[in-house]
């Protein structure tokens, strides 16, 4: 008792048990290997998968060690991972055995500890494993939240919040330079707080008082990564000790607060209607309309309520950021597509929705940003419901199964030159992101696919064609591409390390209607 104490007074403690840790995973995951070895004489069977490794092989960007790993391996790896046998896909052919022939079996999710302490026991539409509940919660997703007619009936949001960022871009930028990251994500975010809650964080100074952003951040950094708890499921004490726990408690209780606010003010009858329907009155429609067959509690409303902010804010801004990237390092494609929009809509005419259908160089580049820079590298773990076989490979039930979408749109097989950007490649060819080409699989595909597609894809293309038909782009004085920093942080997506800085040259006024 007595060296506890002094161990507590000498600040020794933690260090003690990161120490202590450390040992038990090695020796979980040293014996586990030693569990699962083959004996030395038996020949290779056929229905083995090739490797098995350990977590330690991930390291921090996964997407790019499974894929050191798979060069060696082969399109199919068996790793374990702790306690949990996992197996990584890396190509189109092995993702559509995945996505598309065996879809079913592979349609569950695994618990993970961070979306069962953030989304209320797993109980939105990402996490939620596969089985009654989550295909009722998907149908209410694809059929009422974000369906074509939902999503067109919120193209005056858009509209309205591509105009203000126009506006932002404007007044910052000339002759001065413009952080276009900082403006794209209030742009992505802005819209996303606008189609789920009908308001305008940014714009009323509550984006700030709620701490909204920060809280958005802080749970992408929680869900993102691979974290040792998740794989060694009977340690989840683990979390306890590092304080991973008590950083989900805290998130998840602003959060919990925050929609408790929100929700009470939406259920006050004295409240003014406004002009659409938002997501949330969607929700709570349903939820007030519920049948014997289908009923959501308030924490199921919360949870995909929830799952629409973690799934749809950062996500368009992300591509934005990586596409005006792209384009500053390219400037033959850059041009390319000022030509193409300018040459579509004239200078003193604004760009609008339904102008997006005839820009098919800019849609070239927003491909070739997806599949150079995929949003979810690896995407959203899938869990087996039974034993499948996959190319003379037995994957026992409850195995992960993480399909390296980076990876699959950087093969040499598929792409030529695959490490260039050059949306010229998909000029005349008809692969696309919507998850029947398992080439491109930036939202991936199957009955786990985003349905978030349509609202994702509208509100990037109209963005970067107002971008490119509004202002040159130009780098700042004295920086050149080489020196712009592209290094990755991954989360639950993968954004750049560095906001992008440029010079926004305004060309024409456009008219004001
Ligand atoms: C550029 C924008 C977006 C990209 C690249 C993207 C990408 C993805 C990916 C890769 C997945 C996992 C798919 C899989 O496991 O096969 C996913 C799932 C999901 N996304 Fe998106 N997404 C975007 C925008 C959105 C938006 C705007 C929303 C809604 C507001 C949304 C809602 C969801 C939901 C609810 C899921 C879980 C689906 C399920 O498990 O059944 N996404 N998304």
């Amino acid at each position: 008792m007595a060296s506890l104490q002094l161990l507590m007074e000498e600040g020794l403690l933690p260090s003690l048990l990161a120490s202590l840790i450390f040992i038990a995973v090695v020796l979980k995951i040293f014996l586990s290997n030693k569990a699962r070895k083959p004996k030395p004489n038996l020949p290779p069977s056929p229905s083995k998968l090739p490797l098995i490794g350990n977590l330690h092989q991930l390291g921090k960007m996964p997407h790019r060690s499974l894929t050191k790993l798979s060069q060696k391996l082969g399109p199919i790896i068996f790793l374990q991972l702790g306690e949990v046998p996992t197996v990584v896909v890396s190509s189109a052919a092995m993702a559509k055995e995945v996505m598309k022939t065996h879809d079913l079996p592979f349609s569950s999710r695994p618990q993970l500890f961070s979306a069962k302490w953030l989304f209320y026991d797993s109980t939105d539409i990402a996490f939620s494993p596969y089985g009654s509940y989550w295909r009722d919660i998907r149908k209410i997703c694809i059929l009422e939240l974000l369906s074509t007619k939902r999503v067109e009936s919120f193209g005056f949001v858009r509209a309205e919040e591509v105009s203000r960022l126009i506006h932002r871009i404007e007044a910052e930028s000339s002759p001065r330079t413009v952080n276009l990251s900082e403006k794209l994500r209030l742009y992505a975010n802005d819209v996303l707080c606008r189609v789920v809650l009908g308001r305008n964080f940014s714009e009323a100074g509550d984006y700030d008082r709620h701490g909204f952003h920060s809280m958005l951040v802080e749970s992408q950094e929680l869900l993102g990564g691979f974290s040792i708890g998740d794989f060694f499921p009977s340690m989840e004490f683990i979390h306890t000790i590092t304080g991973y726990k008590s950083r989900l408690e805290k998130t998840f209780r602003r959060f919990d607060k925050f929609f408790d606010e929100l929700i009470e003010e939406r259920l006050d009858p004295g409240r003014k209607k406004s002009r659409e329907k938002d997501l949330l009155d969607v929700l709570l429609d349903v939820q007030k309309n519920a049948s014997s067959e289908m009923s959501l509690t308030m924490n199921n409303v919360k949870a995909i309520l929830l799952d629409m902010f973690a799934a749809g804010t950062d996500t368009t801004f992300i591509v934005l950021d990586w596409a005006m990237t792209e384009l500053i390092m390219n400037p033959r494609a850059m041009r390319q597509a000022q030509a193409e929009v300018r040459s579509i809509i004239p200078q003193r005419e604004q760009v609008s929705e339904k102008d997006l259908h005839q820009f098919d160089y800019l849609k070239a580049i927003i491909k070739e940003t997806f599949r150079l820079h995929p949003l979810i590298p690896v995407l959203l773990p899938r869990e087996s419901i039974q034993d499948v076989t996959i190319d003379e490979y037995e994957i026992p039930a409850k195995s992960r199964v993480f399909v390296n979408v980076w990876e699959i749109g950087r093969d040499p097989k598929s792409w030529e030159s695959p490490e260039e950007f050059n949306p010229d490649r998909f000029i005349g060819c008809d692969v696309d992101f919507k998850g029947q080409d398992f080439e491109l699989l930036p939202f991936g595909a199957g009955r786990r696919g985003c349905p978030g597609i349509a609202l994702g894809a509208m509100t990037i293309e109209l963005a970067l064609a107002r971008l490119l038909h509004r202002f040159d782009w130009e780098l700042p004085l004295n920086v050149r591409a080489g020196d712009l920093d592209l290094t990755e942080v991954y989360g639950i997506s993968m954004h750049k390390i560095t906001d992008l800085v440029l010079v926004a040259k305004p060309q024409l006024h456009e008219s004001i209607c």
